[in-house]
């Protein structure tokens, strides 16, 4: 029943009176969803749906302002007019309090009615049109599927509009400028300037000045533990809402729980971002993007070496994801470089814990891993070819099949194209 298309929800438990307002709204060309028992009614609004709520305040099985929290909490941007009994001003004034977009009051005149709609949607529209061209940016940015890409994308969605300070922690190579950036350039405003300074370098010295210029824009911010008591103090001033004229956005490798912790920063500096702090994930904690992220940059450095597409096979994907991925998304970008060029071998990249790091077994088992990883490597280099493989690892195909068998390795699988 919910579409993309510009519809009108209406709730209220009086059957009559859906149906005269549906009645009426049909005939201006809406089309209208009617609901009179709207338990559950939230979960099933799409997501970046282009609609509006009409909804009763008075509703018997769950208040209507009950409900406009729920609505707000889905979507916060969601337009939602409120429909009160006649004089209960006060009610109105606290669902708009709540964020209503508006109120009706009962009896509905037609014209009151048309009017807030065509506003309503009109408003609506605008909003889902932005945030579709800020999810094609962020999807052609940000590539993976994961649980956490798609909540990462949402969250700086939702953070890209406003103003308000961001915190992007994570490891190295985990995309935190690459975040900080797109909160700029999401925002509808990003024609302004753009800085990315690092505190520990001799850039602390116009951080201070472009504070105390207020220049407008954003300002993106590593290592701000370098700044001294008194520049964090003027940092956190500068970003007092009424005085507000740049968007800050710190990055750091450390929590900030750490940072205050290791009394690194002011006490004020934590409680400004402690409610906009983005965790940047390791690889290692989101795998299942391991596969489209290597493919995505296999893909797009054959397009600048002019190469044909490269096929990749299921069981190299595998053999990336065992991998630890120290240097993250920098270093998996590189080892896909590295594949298209031809010098791609997983064992040749940085050591990874899975290999070399192990330090509860042998030095036996550690050399059997090690020497099964890079038997695997040639027979994904060669697709699963014996003769080749073999010639690679410098040993007869006899002996190539003997360690197969002992590591239980099947050619088939290395000829697999996905
Ligand atoms: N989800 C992603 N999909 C594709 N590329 C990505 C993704 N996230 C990051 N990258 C790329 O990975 C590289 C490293 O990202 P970025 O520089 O933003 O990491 P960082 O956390 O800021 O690293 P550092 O702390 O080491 O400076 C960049 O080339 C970036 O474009």
């Amino acid at each position: 029943m919910f579409s993309h298309k510009n519809q009108i929800l209406l709730i209220d438990d009086d059957i009559d009176i859906l149906e005269a307002y549906q009645d009426l709204l049909e005939q201006e060309g809406y089309q209208v969803i009617t609901c009179a028992d709207p338990v559950n009614i939230v979960e099933q609004i799409p997501e970046n749906w282009n609609g509006i709520i009409l909804c009763d305040v008075l509703l018997p099985n769950i208040s209507g302002l009950v409900l406009l929290e729920q609505f707000l909490t889905q979507d916060p941007q969601l337009p939602v007019i409120m429909i009160t009994g006649h004089g209960d001003v006060p009610m109105a004034v606290d669902a708009v309090k709540k964020g209503a977009t508006d109120f009706l009051e009962k009896p509905l005149t037609p014209e009151k009615l048309l009017d807030k709609v065509k506003e309503a949607l009109f408003i609506r529209q605008r909003v889902v049109e932005n945030r579709l061209r800020q999810l094609k940016i962020l999807n052609e940015e940000f590539i993976g599927h994961s649980p956490w890409m798609k909540k990462l994308k949402q969250q700086l969605q939702r953070l890209a509009d406003v103003d308000i300070p961001v915190f992007l922690w994570g490891e190295m190579g985990t995309g935190k400028h690459l975040a900080a950036k797109n909160l700029h350039q999401l925002n509808c405003h990003h024609s302004h300037l753009f800085y990315i300074k690092d505190c520990q370098s001799p850039d602390k010295i116009e951080v201070i000045k472009l504070i105390e210029q207020e220049f407008t824009g954003t300002l993106i911010l590593s290592h701000i533990h370098c700044l001294s008591h008194n520049e964090q103090i003027q940092l956190v001033n500068s970003q007092q809402a009424e005085k507000r004229s740049f968007r800050l956005i710190i990055l750091s490798e450390k929590p900030l729980s750490d940072l205050i912790q290791q009394k690194l920063i002011i006490p004020e500096l934590y409680y400004l971002f402690s409610h906009t702090q983005i965790h940047m994930l390791a690889l290692r904690d989101h795998p299942t993007d391991i596969g489209d992220i290597f493919k995505y940059y296999v893909q797009k450095s054959c397009k600048r070496l002019n190469k044909p597409e490269m096929p990749i096979k299921n069981q190299f994907i595998s053999s990336l994801i065992k991998r630890e991925w120290i240097g993250n998304i920098r270093e998996l970008a590189s080892a896909a470089e590295l594949y298209v060029i031809g010098l791609y071998s997983t064992t040749t990249l940085l050591p990874t814990n899975s290999v070399n790091h192990k330090k509860d077994i042998s030095l036996d088992e550690q050399v059997s891993l090690y020497e099964k990883q890079v038997i695997e490597d040639a027979l994904n280099y060669y697709q699963g070819r014996i003769n080749e493989a073999a010639q690679y690892l410098g040993i007869p195909r006899k002996k190539l099949y003997l360690r197969m068998r002992k590591y239980e390795l099947d050619k088939k699988i290395y000829k697999e194209i996905v």
